[in-house]
């Protein structure tokens, strides 16, 4: 037993939030045909609660006795994650809450990004043995400040035909993931343009740069990770939403080193912290857990309907990055301000309301459960 848990915490205390709704409905079987065997087997000490509405996950998060537990287990897609980590972040204590509860994904949804992107798989059973077998991974957290809100955001924001494909087209859930396909497709084919100024940040701003910070950090940083494990760097007091920030507020003025950029024809926008944003979507090849940078994909509608779905065909296996037509940076911080009316912000899958907005990076602000100290090997090259 000590040999197959070296410095791994073995027999964890675990919180598992299953989201009735997740996967179609099906999460609970999911969880009980694939989760709890193989929590039962390691000795894991579960509590299983169905959350019973939206925004019940971010509550039980708010209020948990974190001494309790040493990760939540959200059986669901990335809403969930979302809304716990929101939860924690209210918290006094959410540095606490975020260095020392893990947060983990054991997919049931529609977009399972953390578990894909910590696994390379979206199967639920290897999540479940990664979470038994793994130890706390720092993670950066993105801080975002929209008019006098604050939101936490883990894994994505995006505008444009992104947001559009997914948040506008609700009313064909019925359709499953074909509506996402055929959300995106309506749009590349009518050339949407969405125009906005950007400010940016940069940290690492050609594709060379990127893939030379990318190889040099990989496998280094995954040592260190697992060495560390939860010794996050972000250990101030207070709670995460109150937290001074580096650059401000969306309501203060654009920081004078940062790059302004009128982008009158974008037509793709996509910032990550995870390479991948869904199953079959590897968005963001060079994306790396806590180096402290946001990864940044734009493309313009002028590059034409075609060459438009060619690269959204490519975006599953990261094939899109070869492409002159995208940009691909990283970055630590941004301001968006759109200049479109009606349209849709998507903040980690979840609707925000279509209005300027500034974010940035929270450096090694959460923990996952890795075996690795890494995510998955993209084998993608830039
Ligand atoms: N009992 C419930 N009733 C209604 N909504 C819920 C309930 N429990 C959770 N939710 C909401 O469901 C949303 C989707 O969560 P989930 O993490 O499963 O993401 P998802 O990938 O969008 O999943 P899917 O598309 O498969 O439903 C979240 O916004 C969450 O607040």
């Amino acid at each position: 037993m000590a040999e197959a848990y070296k410095g791994i915490k073995a027999e964890k205390k675990l919180l598992v939030l299953i989201n009735p709704h997740g996967g179609q409905g099906k999460a609970k079987s999911i969880y009980k045909k694939y989760g709890a065997p193989i929590f039962a087997a390691a000795h894991c000490k579960t509590t299983v609660i169905t959350t019973t509405h939206h925004y019940h996950a971010a509550q039980i998060a708010e209020e948990l006795d974190i001494d309790m537990y040493d990760a939540i287990v959200c059986c669901s897609g990335d809403g969930i994650p979302h809304e716990v980590i929101n939860g924690f972040a209210k918290r006094s204590d959410s540095h606490r809450a975020l260095a020392e509860v893990s947060i983990c994904q054991f997919p049931c949804g529609s977009g399972n990004s953390m578990a894909m992107s910590l696994n390379g798989t979206a199967s639920p059973s290897i999540a479940a043995l990664n979470i038994v077998k793994g130890m706390p991974m720092p993670i950066d957290l993105m801080c975002m400040t929209q008019g006098n809100q604050r939101a936490v955001s883990f894994l994505s924001q995006t505008y444009g035909l992104v947001a559009d494909a997914d948040l506008g087209t609700e009313s064909l859930r019925w359709m499953g993931g074909t509506r996402f396909a055929i959300g995106a497709l309506m749009r590349a084919l009518s050339e949407a343009t969405y125009p906005c100024e950007l400010h940016v940040k940069y940290a690492h701003e050609t594709k060379k740069a990127v893939s030379e910070h990318f190889n040099r950090s990989y496998q280094s940083s995954s040592q260190q990770n697992i060495q560390e494990g939860s010794q996050s760097e972000y250990r101030e007091s207070g709670s995460l939403f109150k937290k001074s920030l580096q650059y401000g507020s969306i309501n203060d003025p654009v920081p004078s080193d940062w790059q302004t950029l009128t982008r009158n024809k974008l037509g793709f926008f996509y910032v990550g912290k995870m390479p991948w944003m869904a199953s079959d979507a590897l968005v963001f090849p060079a994306s790396l857990p806590n180096d402290g940078t946001l990864d940044l994909v734009t493309w313009d509608s002028t590059i034409g309907r075609l060459t438009a779905i060619d690269l959204l065909l490519k975006i599953e296996k990261g094939h899109h990055v070869h492409s002159n037509d995208v940009q691909y940076a990283k970055i630590e911080a941004y301001r968006l301000i759109p200049k479109i009316q009606d349209g849709y912000l998507s903040i980690d899958g979840e609707s925000f309301p279509l209005q300027p907005f500034q974010v940035e990076v929270i450096r090694n602000a959460a923990c996952l459960l890795s075996s690795t100290g890494s995510y998955a090997n993209t084998n993608v090259n830039l």
